[in-house]
Formats: structure tokens, C-alpha cells, sequence
């Protein structure tokens, strides 16, 4: 493509017609002369009557026609006193509108802007303006003009708009100090600037291979990295050595950074059965208050009546049940023990025994809270319960101004839930930070009832909640193993069990809910896969493509993964026509009538629901369809079920197409129809508990497709996920300790 000619241009704001705080992106009109010019880019905070300087290239807007694209801005304070009263009377600093950027200039006239940023003291001169207001006055202005100073900094240093404003709002003042000093800092979670592009800034400002603010950066980056890989913590050894490879500095160096990290609180040593594990201390904090809380619950239990065989053979007859032995003794436990875990795979009789166990919690009269992981999940336990379920999230009400990626909640030790029991479903999707959040806004003397399935895939965030549990020996656990006559019907519940007893499921039935259709290739696979949601499916069975068929997939990559299937998905289902809107997003194409999927936690992000009702938070996995894009607002509007959410295109990147999604994004999730590629061998991303996932997200037929070998592979490979955690240890220790 021929590269537009870079200019340079010069002029005054005029008006600002759109800023996104969060990532910078700015529309403005500009006054270049005699002409007033549209410039978009990254920038720093900008005010009308502001004079600047861009550096870009003129394009042709399909909608807005011609506008000149900064890659670059530069501020140009005010020179003149007529040019400095148009920039004060703008509203540029806080506190200054029309009629005191008057009285400023009248008084100081082309020294004005001086006298704000050196000796604000002065501005008190001027009636109206008290010395304290003057100070403020002054801090504003400072304010502004540190912003800038980051931004013009870090841009020199290939940063962009969006980076140096998550940097000023933790550094402020300070910010240009704190990278100078260590451009490592950069990578923490809040700013997310990869290592090696701090390593390379680093270098550029002169720090050595071996300095002590490299090495604690490159620690630190092997435990964060880890931690996004599912790990609680690492062994030191392990963390040392991988570090240290890839800095390439002496183990001793290492450990040296490593204590200098644990002195001023950036890392947490903890010795555990004489190996020595390294957290990040929200980790190391979630994972002691687990142990300790739940150790202190069951020290001291509300004391409640056992449940006596009377009791359960009235609830038997109400609810028009005969229970099995182990789900009696579940519900038996669920009012003993202060908490139980009840697991089971598909069709044990997990929801019918939580139903005996909530109906005989309310014939006690106690309140009883429902939740679960993902909102997906919390609407299905609604669903089978019969009764209202909320995510953890909003049961706990996760508050306004949560910062990046940390919610945090209304409930808590001091404020707790009103209730007498707490049930969580999909419990294997909790990580160890939720659970925190969780046991802090239970009531010591409450019950928790934790339903899950542990052989499916591990939480997306770190930890592994439910597994250490259970390991721990220390809570009481039932584990359901008897299919149900109902359930044994279906070869999608009885090949779920054989998979995860690594057996091969049956693939030649052709009469059943599970069919397996050959597909040599990855084309081919795709192919058919493609032909099955807009052809086959829909007519045999009569389901909507979009809504009732889920392509489940082990990875986004390759010509069978998410990110080709959804690209073909989208073409076949939801093509181009007149009068549907559509965008371009960098590589995504997004259309009206697009099923989307949200790719991370927003607690931010409002909604509202039909009835009117309003709240904020769409969450990881959330999936939803697109109902309008509007250009004219730079939004896209969202429905989630029954709620809908409005984005501007700088948040556009938290969604992605959802007719094929990634086994690990479908969790929580039950569809009518999965259709599963399943093609080639790779250890890593072919093992049984990604099938086993996979194929219990299948509510009425699963259909895989591909080779029956990779099948084999995966039902073979019996590659536990293994996640560095010591909540099971730390669970016998503190309940050892406690009696
Ligand atoms: N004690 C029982 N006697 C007879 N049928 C039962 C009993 N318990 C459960 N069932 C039946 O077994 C089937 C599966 O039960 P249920 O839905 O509770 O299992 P589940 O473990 O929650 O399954 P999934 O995880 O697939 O939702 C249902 O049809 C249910 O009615």
C-alpha cells in the first residue's frame, strides 16, 4: 500500500468532539489557519483553545469523510496573552473558567501561565482568589503539565497514549521519576507493558544487564507470567532458574533480587514442607485467609438439629424422590458440616440433591443465597432450582471504581450476607482470589455448599480452589458416582464418564445424542463443521444456527481454530447485505447480528436490563449478540440474554466472535448443540479433561468432528493440569492447628 505523506500540522482546538479517558483516542476539530480540520489519534488530555502541533497523514473517512490521523501530538503552550486567555477561559485547568481567566490575564497578561506553574502563591492578588484556592489553582495546572511531561516522555520511548495515562493515574507526579528509575515498573498488571519492551527502554536509558531493578523485573515477570498460566505461586528453585535463564545473570543475583523484592513487599517467601514457594502477595494473601477462615467456620459451626429420617423421608415425599445412599448423606452433611462439597459428573444427581438440600434449608427457615461463577451458569442454576441465583459478583456487589482487574465488593467481613447458607455451583471455575472475596462476606457461622466437578477444566484465574479442597481431606466432601437411569440414556452423559475414566467413547452410533463425523484434514473438518451449523443442523433438528448450535474448539490458532472457524462462521451465518451495519476493528470484522463473545472481566461496563433495571459488570465468557453499531456515536450496542450494553469502539477489543469458541472460554456454559473439531495430535493442547469439558457442554447433541485418533489421543493423555498451589496444605496445617 502506498504510505501517505507524513505533514505536520499547526493550530488551535477548537472542540473536542470525543476523548476516551481509558485508551486516549481523541476526535477533535482544529482551527489550522483559515480551516477547520478533523484529527483523530492518542492523546494526552487536550482542552479547546490549546494549541498543538500533530504529526500524521490526511485520510478519507468512509463516514467522515477527509480527517488528518495523528500518529503524534505535541502541545505548544500559549505564547501570547490573547492565546493563554483562550486556552484559561476553555476550561484546560480545573478550576479557571471564563471569568477568572479574565482576571488572570488582565493582572499577569503573558506571564500568566508562569506565575500558575511557579508562583501560584501569587494568583491570590487577584480579588475572588483565596491563597488556598491559589495553591490548587497552581497543583491543576502542574497537574496538566506532568500529564503532558509523561506522555511526551513515554511516546519518545514508543509508548502510546493509552499506556502513559494508566501510568500517570498510579504514579502522578512522580511518574517520570518512577520509570527513570526503574523502567521495569512498566510491567506491572495495572500498566501491562510486555518485559522485553521495558527490557529494550531500559537499555535505551542506560541500565545494565546485571542491575538489581533489571533483575527484580525479570523475577517478578516470570511469577506474574505464571500466574496468568494458573499458578498460585512457584517454587523458588524453579523461579530462580527460569529467570535467571532469561536474563541471563548468575543464580546468586537472583536471589539477591528475589529478597530485596520480599523486603519491600513486591513478593512473598513462604517455606512449605521444606520447599521454599514465592507469591505475589494478593495470591499469598487469598490463599492464608482460605485456610485460616474456613479452619475458624469449622471450629465453630452453628450448631444445627442433624437431619433425622423423618425429616428426609417428609422431603422425599415432597419433592417425590427416593434418594440414594450418598445423596442422602450429602444432604445430611450440608446441614452438619459447616461446609460440604458434593462433586459428581454429568447426570449423579448433583442438582436433584441440591434441591433437597435448599427445600430443607427454607423448611428451617434459613435464608438461603445461590450463585455461581458466570452469569451463563448463575441463569441455569435459576433455571434447575427454581429459585433466584446471582454470580458470585453481584451477590457480593462488586463495587463502583473497582481498579484494573481487581473488583472489589460491598460484602466483606464487616459488612457480611445476610443469609444462613451460601450454595455455589460450578465451583471449579472459582479462583483463588474469588474465593477469598467470598469467605470474607460468608458469616463465620454459615453454611457453604460448593457443587462442582473437578475433572473439568481448572479456573481461568489462578489457583485450583476446588481440587485443593477436596485434596485437603480437612471438608467434608460427597462425591456422586451413580448415573441415573434418566441420564444413562444419553451417550453424551455416559460417554462423558467413559472419557474421564479414560475410555474410548463409543464413535459408530448413529442413533443416539453423540455422533462422531470422520474429517481427515483441517479443511475438510472446518468444512464440515461449517456445513453442520448452516446446513445439516438447523435442518434436521430444526435449531437456530446462531443461538442454539456452539462450535467448541481446543484452541483459537490454525486452520481449525476459533479464529478461522468464526471468520468462515461469520461468513455463512451472518454475511454482508444492505442495510446491515458493520466495522472493522483492526483484524476484527464486526456485524450487526454477530454472536460476541466478552474475553475479559469489565466491572465496569453498564448495563440495563428489559424491565429497566441497571448495573454494571459483563463478565469473561459472557456471551451476547450484536443489535446495533453506530458509527455516528462510535458505539456498539450488545445484548447478553436479557440485558444489553452499549461499547464505544476504544473498548471494542474486549469482544471477539462467538460462533466458535475455545474449550476453556465455554466453560460454565451448557448449549443445545456442540459441535466439536478435533483434528491432528498435539500433547499439549490434546488431553482428556479439555474432552471431557468440552463434551458435557452439550445439553442435547454433541457432534465431534475430525479423526477418530485424535480422539484416542485425548481420551489417552491424562495430563492433569498442574497448577503450584498450597491451599490443601495449608488447609491441614491451620485445621491441625485450630483442634
Ligand atoms: N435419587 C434419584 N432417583 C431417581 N432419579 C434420580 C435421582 N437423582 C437424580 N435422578 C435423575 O437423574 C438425572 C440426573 O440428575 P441431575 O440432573 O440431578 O444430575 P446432575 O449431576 O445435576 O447432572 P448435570 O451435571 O448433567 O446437570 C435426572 O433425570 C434426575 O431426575
Amino acid at each position: 500500500m502506498e504510505q501517505a505523506e507524513q505533514l505536520r500540522l499547526e493550530g488551535v482546538i477548537e472542540s473536542i468532539i470525543f476523548h476516551s479517558e481509558e485508551t486516549g483516542f481523541t476526535v477533535m476539530e482544529v482551527a489550522v489557519d483559515d480551516e477547520l480540520v478533523t484529527v483523530v489519534g492518542e492523546s494526552m488530555e487536550l482542552s479547546p483553545g490549546e494549541e498543538i502541533a500533530a504529526t500524521g497523514a490526511f485520510t478519507a473517512h468512509p463516514s467522515y469523510g477527509r480527517q488528518f490521523k495523528a500518529s503524534c501530538f505535541e502541545r505548544v503552550m500559549p505564547a501570547t496573552a490573547t492565546a493563554m486567555l483562550r486556552y484559561l477561559s476553555g476550561g484546560a485547568v480545573r478550576g479557571i473558567g471564563p471569568a477568572l481567566a479574565q482576571k488572570i490575564v488582565a493582572k499577569f497578561g503573558d506571564r500568566s501561565l508562569e506565575v500558575l506553574e511557579n508562583d501560584p502563591a501569587r494568583l491570590a492578588q487577584i480579588r475572588g482568589i483565596s491563597p488556598k484556592k491559589a495553591v490548587e489553582l497552581g497543583e491543576a495546572f502542574r497537574r496538566i503539565l506532568g500529564v503532558r511531561a509523561v506522555m511526551e516522555f513515554l511516546a519518545a520511548r514508543g509508548i502510546g497514549a493509552a499506556t502513559a495515562i494508566a501510568v500517570w493515574k498510579k504514579w502522578g507526579g512522580l511518574s517520570q521519576q518512577t520509570v527513570s528509575a526503574d523502567p521495569y515498573c512498566l510491567c506491572e498488571r495495572e500498566i501491562g507493558v510486555p518485559f522485553e519492551q521495558a527490557d529494550e527502554i531500559a537499555a535505551g536509558l542506560g541500565v545494565e544487564a546485571d542491575a538489581p531493578c533489571r533483575i527484580r523485573g525479570g523475577v517478578l515477570y516470570v511469577l506474574t507470567h505464571n500466574l496468568g498460566n494458573g499458578h498460585a505461586c512457584l517454587p523458588a528453585d524453579k523461579l530462580l532458574d527460569t529467570a535467571c535463564r532469561l536474563l541471563q545473570v548468575p543464580l546468586e543475583a537472583g536471589r539477591r533480587s528475589l529478597l530485596e523484592l520480599t523486603e519491600n513487599g513486591a513478593a512473598v517467601i513462604d517455606q512449605l514442607g521444606g520447599r521454599e514457594y514465592v507469591y505475589l502477595p494478593e495470591q499469598y494473601s487469598a490463599e492464608c485467609y482460605a485456610a485460616d477462615r474456613l479452619a475458624l467456620m469449622m471450629r465453630f459451626p452453628a450448631q444445627e438439629q442433624p437431619v433425622s429420617a423423618e425429616e428426609l423421608s417428609i422431603l422425599e415425599e415432597e419433592l417425590s424422590i427416593s434418594y440414594a445412599d450418598r445423596q442422602r448423606r450429602a444432604i445430611a452433611a450440608a446441614v452438619s458440616e459447616p461446609m460440604m462439597i458434593l462433586t459428581g459428573g454429568p447426570g449423579t444427581g448433583k442438582t436433584t440433591t441440591l434441591n433437597g438440600i435448599i427445600t430443607l434449608f427454607e423448611r428451617r427457615a434459613m435464608k438461603v443465597a445461590l450463585a455461581a461463577p458466570t452469569g451463563r451458569a448463575a441463569k441455569r442454576l435459576s433455571e434447575v432450582t427454581g429459585r433466584e441465583a446471582k454470580t458470585i459478583h453481584r451477590l457480593l456487589e462488586v463495587d463502583f471504581g473497582s481498579e484494573a482487574g481487581v473488583p472489589r465488593f460491598k460484602r466483606s467481613e464487616k459488612n457480611p450476607l445476610p443469609f444462613d447458607a451460601v450454595v455455589v455451583d460450578e465451583m471449579s471455575m472459582v479462583d483463588a482470589v474469588l474465593f477469598q472475596s467470598l469467605l470474607k462476606a460468608v458469616r463465620t457461622d454459615g453454611r457453604l455448599v460448593l457443587v462442582g466437578d473437578p475433572d473439568q477444566l481448572p479456573s481461568v484465574g489462578a489457583g485450583n480452589v476446588l481440587r485443593d479442597l477436596i485434596d485437603s481431606g480437612a471438608v467434608a466432601c460427597i462425591h456422586l458416582d451413580e448415573v441415573f437411569r434418566q441420564a444413562a440414556n444419553s451417550l453424551i452423559v455416559t460417554s462423558a464418564h467413559r472419557i474421564v475414566s479414560g475410555q474410548m467413547p463409543e464413535l459408530s452410533r448413529r442413533d443416539a445424542d453423540f455422533f462422531f463425523l470422520p474429517a481427515p484434514s483441517f479443511e475438510q473438518a472446518a468444512a464440515t463443521v461449517t456445513d453442520l451449523c448452516a446446513r445439516r443442523l438447523p435442518k434436521a433438528y430444526g435449531y437456530s444456527p446462531i443461538r442454539d448450535i456452539q462450535v467448541i474448539a481446543p484452541t483459537k490458532q490454525g486452520a481449525a481454530g476459533t479464529n478461522e472457524l468464526n471468520g468462515r462462521l461469520q461468513e455463512a451465518l451472518n454475511p454482508a447485505r444492505p442495510g446491515r451495519g458493520e466495522h472493522r476493528f483492526g483484524q476484527l470484522l464486526l456485524r450487526e447480528g454477530d454472536k460476541v463473545m466478552q474475553t475479559r472481566n469489565n466491572y465496569d461496563l453498564e448495563w440495563e436490563r428489559d424491565d429497566g433495571e441497571e448495573g454494571l459488570g459483563i463478565f469473561n465468557g459472557d456471551i451476547g449478540f450484536i443489535e446495533m453499531i453506530d458509527r455516528a456515536s462510535r458505539s456498539v450496542m450488545v445484548r447478553f440474554d436479557d440485558r444489553r450494553t452499549v461499547y464505544s469502539f476504544d473498548q471494542i477489543h474486549e469482544l471477539d466472535l462467538a460462533y466458535a469458541v475455545t474449550v476453556h472460554k465455554s466453560q460454565g456454559n451448557e448449549f443445545d448443540a456442540v459441535v466439536m473439531p478435533l483434528v491432528g495430535r498435539h500433547r499439549r493442547l490434546h488431553y482428556r479433561n479439555l474432552l471431557y469439558t468440552a463434551v458435557t457442554r452439550a445439553k442435547r447433541l454433541l457432534i465431534l468432528v475430525g479423526e477418530a485418533r485424535t480422539v484416542a489421543a485425548m481420551v489417552e493423555n491424562d495430563r492433569k493440569t498442574l497448577r503450584y498451589t498450597n491451599l490443601a496444605a495449608r488447609l491441614r496445617a491451620a485445621r491441625e492447628e485450630t483442634g
